[in-house]
């Protein structure tokens, strides 16, 4: 069940109500009191802030408990999610002080003009120069934002800088959060390029399919820096990573299993390509009108083409029909598709990846009686399948070694790189992926991804710690 934690400013009249009541009634109507700060003490009555855990399903009924007791007074209830965005997630801050005019000489004109100078003469240099060698850009038109659809540019700003900070916090990346006004490929295309010059790489979020291929094959085609559809190649990777440590637990074979994926856009058909290349023997791709099938003709080029993948099944069916007796599904799709009676209907020992956010395929409680690996995209459950796993290591990496693009020898070396942080004696059903905390992610997809691009040569530098 979905937690929330809020926090309730109350007002207690002590004639007519302890502490203890207020603790009692808040527990009776389902809230988990993680902390209390007395704001105003005081004898007759005193103000305090009491966070609650509550199941947001809940929350209404710990609200409407306070509200209706005698002696107590509720003044205000936040959210603490809201309350983290207040005034945005990220700034910016210099890396140097200004402290005189000798210093603002320097950093700003006239001494920056010898600076431009040196880069107009060698645009190599911006890379030493410049914030480049650090700087992605985290793009996207607002179309696919999680599982939210086409909420626009404004509303897709909090998923961009939640990334920005990630980006930061796990690797060193100093990313920036662009919303384009814009749903036009060409318009698109045009934008990145023309904002490329001071970022070393671009990791397009949330720009819905069929457009996000053409955008990125375009992009990749045009411009000599990364850019990595997050959605697709981040979850990809993430994907496989879990995929091969889960069929370890359950004792299959890649080659065995049948695969059952669950939307087939961007996530999906990057997810569809890499299983086939990491040995999927047979797979069943799904979108809202059922079965993708061997030699069916489609509208979308990427469907067409997993429809003349020999590895693909001939067989038609909905969703509820083709999951009967598949080994593994991986939903990329949205929320709530799924019932326990389905995926009860699996082989024994099955695995299922629900990966839709915010809301997975099928709700935690409904599938874990009846899977054996079970995995969502959301941080409040075991085995968060989320390609926050990949893109900072992936881009640490590429910028460190300076590499012209991402390919797929790297996205499937940091799949192994991910999937190896997991030790043998670690490995058990509630732990098929390491925690983004661990330390050891970044470490290893940096050090995968670096690798793989020196031996494909598209590294343009040796970092220091490989030469
Ligand atoms: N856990 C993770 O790391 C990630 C999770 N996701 C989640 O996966 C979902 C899809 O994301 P994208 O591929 O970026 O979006 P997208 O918009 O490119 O693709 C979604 C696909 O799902 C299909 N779909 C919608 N309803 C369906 C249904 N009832 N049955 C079958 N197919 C259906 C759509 O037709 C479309 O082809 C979202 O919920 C997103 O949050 C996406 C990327 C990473
Ligand atoms: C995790 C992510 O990128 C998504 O759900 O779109
Ligand atoms: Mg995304």
């Amino acid at each position: 069940m979905a937690q929330t934690s809020i926090i309730l400013r109350v007002e207690l009249n002590h004639e007519l109500v302890s502490f203890g009541d207020v603790a009692a009634t808040i527990s009776k109507a389902g809230g988990d009191i993680t902390s209390i700060d007395v704001i105003r003490p005081g004898k007759d009555s005193s103000i305090r802030d009491i966070t609650v855990d509550v199941a947001e399903s809940e929350e209404t009924q710990v609200v409407d408990a306070l509200k209706l007791h005698d002696g107590i007074k509720l003044i205000n209830v936040s959210d603490r999610t809201f309350l983290v965005h207040l005034g945005g997630k990220i700034n910016m801050q210099p890396n140097v002080p200004i402290k005189n005019r000798d210093d603002l000489s320097r950093v700003y004109t006239p001494g920056v003009a010898r600076v431009c100078t040196a880069i107009h003469e060698n645009p190599r240099k911006a890379y030493s120069l410049t914030i480049k060698r650090n700087t992605v850009a985290v793009v996207t038109d607002g179309t696919a934002v999680l599982g939210l659809g086409d909420i626009g540019p404004h509303a897709a700003a909090p998923v961009m800088e939640g990334k920005a900070m990630l980006f930061k916090q796990l690797a060193g990346v100093d990313a920036f959060p662009i919303c384009l006004d814009t749903k036009d490929t060409e318009e698109i295309i045009r934008t990145i390029k023309a904002i490329s010059p001071i970022f070393g790489g671009i990791n397009l979020e949330d720009i819905s399919s069929p457009r996000c291929f053409e955008i990125e094959t375009r992009l990749a085609e045009e411009l000599d820096i990364p850019i990595f559809h997050d959605d697709q190649h981040g979850t990809a990777v993430v994907v496989i990573a879990g995929l091969l440590n889960a069929l370890k637990v359950v004792g299959k074979r890649i080659e065995n299993v049948r695969v059952v994926v669950n939307g087939i856009g961007a996530a999906g058909v990057s997810i569809c390509k890499m299983l086939l290349a990491a040995g999927v023997t047979q797979l069943v791709p799904v979108d809202r009108e059922g079965a993708i099938v061997r030699g069916g003709t489609y509208e979308y080029p990427m469907w067409q083409w997993l429809a003349e993948q020999p590895q693909v099944q001939g067989e038609p069916g909905t969703l509820k029909e083709v999951i009967v007796d598949a080994d593994v599904f991986i939903g990329v799709s949205r929320g709530g598709l799924l019932n326990g009676d389905d995926v009860q209907k699996m082989k024994p020992d099955s695995i299922v990846f629900a990966m839709a956010n915010p809301n997975p395929e099928i709700a935690p409680d409904e599938a874990i009686p009846h899977v054996r690996v079970f995995a969502t995209g959301r941080s409040d459950y075991p085995n968060q399948i989320n390609n926050v796993l990949v893109f900072p290591g992936i881009f640490r990496g590429a910028l460190d070694c300076r590499a012209r693009r991402i390919n797929e020898p790297m996205k499937l070396a940091a799949a192994r790189a991910i999937a190896s942080v997991v030790t043998e004696s670690e490995l058990n059903e509630q732990y098929i992926i390491p925690s983004i905390f661990n330390e050891k992610v970044v470490t290893k997809v940096r050090h995968a991804i670096i690798e793989a691009a020196i031996l494909t040569g598209v590294a343009r530098r040796i970092p220091p710690d490989f030469r």
